[in-house]
């Protein structure tokens, strides 16, 4: 998916606020991306636009080299395109709250018309990648909130999206368990060749990214390779 000089203005209290600007980055198959930079650089209007669920004011995304959303663009159009490519993890988990762990995870094969008993197979195998085997009954209330993450990364899994965009969703987790995160982050674009791009505030994952994008003030400022971070890493 590649995001092609897009910027994004929002009308907030009668002024305008330019929250994106002539950003251009392509998120490739295979490759983690990392995507850094202070509160309010434009980070997560950065991913709404890449994955289709905000239009840009200017520019254009495009998909395979074919454009596929721009200012005109009527998202809802693409709502299709979005559950069987894109996953999405955002800052807050957003489980539905009267469905269990699995069940929130095996609607969002459901809605894409895996038949009921292979979707609860398929959501029971996922949680268990996260460690979540003996919390498949409970309800989002019931878990913690890393838990609930947890569950929201398996549901982004689900149907097997070719882009996985995640917005800081290690924040809620302890050292150990956002590494296993980030571990099967890239494994899934080593594996499977998903597109990932994560963004975060924690310089621990760096060694764990292709690339790094810093941001400031809406606009994309460096891009670094990743690799080993200087200081020691302490789980
Ligand atoms: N729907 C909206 N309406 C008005 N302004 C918005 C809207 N969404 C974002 N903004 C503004 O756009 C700018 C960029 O916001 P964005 O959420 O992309 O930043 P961010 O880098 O993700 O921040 P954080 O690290 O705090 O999550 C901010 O000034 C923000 O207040």
């Amino acid at each position: 998916m590649e995001v092609r000089g897009a910027g994004k203005a929002y009308l907030s209290a009668g002024s305008t606020v330019n929250a994106l600007a002539d950003m251009t980055l392509a998120l490739r198959a295979g490759e983690l991306t990392g995507i850094v930079g202070p509160s309010g650089s434009g980070k997560t209007t950065f991913l709404m636009i890449a994955g289709l669920l905000e239009p840009p004011s200017t520019g254009a995304v495009l998909f395979r080299g074919q454009p596929i959303a721009d200012a005109r663009t009527r998202l809802n159009s693409l709502r299709d395109f979005r559950r069987t490519h894109v996953g999405f993890i955002f800052q807050k988990a957003n489980l539905i709250p009267f469905l269990t762990a699995v069940e929130n995870v095996q609607i969002a094969l459901e809605i894409n018309d895996v038949r009921p008993k292979a979707a609860r197979a398929k959501a029971r195998d996922l949680l268990a990648r996260f460690g979540l085997e003996q919390r498949e009954n409970n309800y989002p209330t019931q878990l913690s909130g890393g838990e609930q993450q947890r569950v929201s990364i398996a549901r982004a899994l689900a149907n097997d999206p070719v882009l996985l965009l995640a917005d800081e969703p290690t924040a809620a987790l302890d050292g150990a368990r956002g590494r296993q995160v980030m571990q099967e982050f890239r494994k899934l674009a080593d594996e499977r060749q998903v597109a990932v791009c994560v963004v975060t505030h924690d310089p621990r994952w760096s060694d764990i990214f292709d690339r790094i994008v810093e941001m400031s003030d809406g606009r994309m400022t460096t891009v670094r390779p990743g690799g080993a971070p200087t200081a020691p890493v302490e789980l």
